[in-house]
């Protein structure tokens, strides 16, 4: 059967990954979301609330999960963090074929994972895109944010991959420290090109 190209695409915490996506799918290119499906597994009637009740009682609800809760109990505790990848990996490795097979017509298609890197998620692609810009303009946007402070900045850019090395490990950069028109044009070229040369498409 013919399959998609399945491109990766990922980056840091502010480098405008979430911008790309959108523009991803503005030039037509099926995205699928990881986090956003991490959500809806986790959501009010999620798939994974039972077994997530089970490992960690208390830490869900009618709500879905307690994020806060179940945040509190997993970040600082890697076998408890371990428990519960083991929970949700597989919910969302199974969401990602169900996706490939919904658009498997497509000449091209884009996974978007944010711990592409950290989680070594990069089996099953073709090619990673790692979107980038320069630290002081990702500092700029994520102090911008509300709540944010230089302690917390910190303290998520030591659990991430370093940009540098991202930038080294992936196939195609894409920049965003520049307009964005010109990010856009950058999104397009890209995505013309792995459709053209698409071996599968
Ligand atoms: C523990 C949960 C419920 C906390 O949710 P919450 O909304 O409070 O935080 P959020 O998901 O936004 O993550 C906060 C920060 O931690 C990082 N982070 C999240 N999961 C992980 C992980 N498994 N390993 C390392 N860092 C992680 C994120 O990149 C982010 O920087 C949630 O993070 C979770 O279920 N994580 C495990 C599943 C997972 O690995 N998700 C990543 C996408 S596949
Ligand atoms: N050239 C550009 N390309 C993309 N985004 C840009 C550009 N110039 C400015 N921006 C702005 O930078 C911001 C990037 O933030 P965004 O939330 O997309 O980052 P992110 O990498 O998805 O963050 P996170 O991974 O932490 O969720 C957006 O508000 C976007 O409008």
């Amino acid at each position: 059967m013919r399959r998609p190209f399945v491109l990766g695409l990922t980056g840091s915490i502010g480098m405008g990954k979430s911008a790309v996506a959108e523009m991803m799918r503005e030039a037509g290119v099926p995205v699928f979301d990881a986090d956003a499906q991490v959500h809806r597994l986790q959501g009010p009637g999620g798939a994974l609330l039972p077994a997530i009740e089970a490992a960690f009682p208390g830490t869900t609800g009618p709500a879905g999960v307690d994020r806060g809760k179940l945040g509190a109990l997993v970040f600082g505790d890697k076998a408890a963090l371990t428990r519960l990848e083991r929970i949700v990996h597989p919910a969302v490795a199974a969401a990602r074929e169900s996706f490939l097979i919904e658009h498997g017509g497509q000449p091209l298609v884009v996974f978007d994972i944010p711990l592409l890197f950290e989680k070594g998620h990069a089996a099953g692609l073709d090619a990673v895109a790692v979107v980038s810009a320069p630290a002081a303009v990702q500092r700029a946007r994520v102090l911008a944010r509300p709540g944010m402070t230089p302690e917390k900045f910190a303290q998520i850019l030591a659990l991430q991959v370093p940009d540098a090395e991202k930038r080294a490990r992936a196939d195609h950069v894409i920049d965003t420290g520049v307009t964005i028109a010109q990010t856009r044009a950058m999104v397009n070229d890209l995505v013309s090109l792995l459709r053209e040369k698409n071996p599968r498409g």
